[in-house]
């Protein structure tokens, strides 16, 4: 608990940072009492007290700070050694390409921020995000991490405009709360389903793609985040499927500034692959010795309290979910082919790679129990082909299946009727305690 435990007082020093985790069963606080500081780029606002819970995460600062700090770390410590200053290096390098871009009317800079595993993709892509923000510029963030899930759901492709500043509490957290109740720019969503890009490397690539022509048509519209360009998180494959997946993408999104954190090897690549491209950079950025590694319970943990998010919204902005009973034939279920059916159990002649993105109807509703099922966009005439083309309007969980009164439950963030009735299912199960 917060509370049971004294405060105590932490003064940093100018270009120093204080790392701290926190477990998922306690909460700590932390409050800044003097001078400036940020978390991932976004800044503290001085007297407010920012709670964590489940937290791995360092509070940074440029000119030095004095911080309250109250409740149980699982890990505290200072740090003088951070890469901060190459970090924002790159961010106004990165400007510098938005202001020739504005002159030229040009496209902003596409960035794609690769590299293992925890080496601080995703801390790195919000700390560029919120500098951009705080410069007035509009960045496009977006996400293919599906293991995380940072803006709507485990599972989702997604991109969304920065034009707020992130939250230091749980980073898009509320961004993706309030717009599961419509109140922010809901962010632009495909379904994916599984939790690697190795998963189905070719539904994978169908949906990146499908997210990079969808945002190409909308940022032909808006002048103001066509310049300020995107931010592109990435998942921490370096191996041939990585490889693959990553050329992909930079064709996909036209990217031409690739950032490699942490990583020699797939610098030196990914420079040779790219050396005859005059249009796309390659540079290298050194991963913060703060990063810390999360095991497979964490992750899975994040996971969870993601899911459990979307539905219940967080502490600062509680959201109440309706339960609703609905008939099988009120949903039309699918998922992507071939991790349905065996080889041996495919239509004769149908060529496996392509059943890898192709849909299958889910007949035997069983096994929609404790999914998490993607509703897409898309009429209920549409065909299956238009159906893999359906952006995501939002998440609904099967809580209960009755094979008996052909029934189910279903836990949907909000009320009534559901706005279409396709709905998309991947691998994420959830228990709901
Ligand atoms: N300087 C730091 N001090 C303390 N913790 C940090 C620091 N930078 C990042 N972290 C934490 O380390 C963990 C890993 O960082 P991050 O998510 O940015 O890595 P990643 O490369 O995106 O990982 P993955 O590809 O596996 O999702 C996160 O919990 C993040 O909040």
């Amino acid at each position: 608990m917060t509370d049971s435990l004294p405060p105590r007082t932490v003064v940093l020093e100018p270009d120093s940072e204080f790392r701290f985790e926190v477990d998922f069963k306690n909460n700590a606080s932390i409050k800044l009492i003097k001078g400036t500081a940020e978390i991932f780029g976004t800044e503290l606002a001085e007297g407010n007290e920012y709670s964590f819970c489940g937290r791995k995460a360092a509070v940074y600062t440029w000119h030095g700070c004095t911080l309250e700090i109250q409740g149980s770390f699982l890990v505290e410590y200072t740090a003088n050694e951070t890469p901060m200053v190459s970090y924002l290096n790159a961010h106004l390098a990165i400007q510098d390409l938005r202001i020739k871009a504005k002159q030229a009317n040009d496209m902003g800079p596409r960035i794609l921020v690769v590299g293992p595993h925890d080496v601080g993709k995703t801390s790195l892509c919000k700390i560029l995000a919120s500098y951009g923000y705080r410069q007035g510029e509009k960045p496009l963030y977006v996400s293919l991490d599906t293991a995380e899930g940072a803006i709507t759901m485990p599972g989702a492709v997604t991109a969304t405009t920065i034009n707020h500043l992130l939250d230091v509490e749980e980073g898009f957290g509320s961004s993706a709360t309030t717009a599961a109740i419509g109140s922010v720019a809901v962010p632009l969503a495909y379904y994916y389903g599984y939790e690697s890009p190795a998963d189905n490397v070719k539904y994978y690539k169908l949906v990146t793609e499908k997210l990079a022509s969808t945002i190409q048509r909308r940022l032909a519209a808006d002048d103001e985040s066509r310049i300020s360009g995107s931010i592109i998180d990435t998942f921490g494959l370096v191996d041939h499927v990585g490889y693959e997946v990553t050329q992909h993408l930079v064709d996909v999104f036209a990217v031409n500034v690739i950032i490699v954190l942490g990583h020699e090897r797939l610098y030196s690549d990914l420079t040779r692959i790219y050396n005859d491209r005059q249009d796309i950079s390659v540079v290298k950025l050194h991963k913060s010795g703060g990063v810390v590694e999360r095991d497979r319970a964490f992750r899975t943990q994040t996971q969870k309290a993601k899911i459990h998010e979307y539905f219940y919204g967080t502490s600062n902005y509680e959201l109440a979910p309706y339960s609703m009973l609905l008939n099988f034939s009120d949903l039309h279920v699918w998922r992507v082919g071939e991790t349905v059916a065996p080889t041996s159990a495919m239509p004769m002649g149908m060529d496996p790679q392509q059943a890898e993105s192709e849909l299958v109807k889910v007949t035997n509703l069983d096994m929609c129990l404790h999914s998490i099922l993607a509703i897409l966009d898309a009429e209920d005439t549409e065909t299956e082909e238009q159906l893999l083309d359906s952006n995501v309007l939002g998440f609904i969980y099967i809580s209960d299946v009755n094979e008996n009164t052909r029934k189910m439950t279903v836990l949907s963030p909000a009320p009534g009727r559901l706005p279409r009735n396709h709905v998309l299912m991947g691998a994420f199960k959830w228990l709901e305690t």
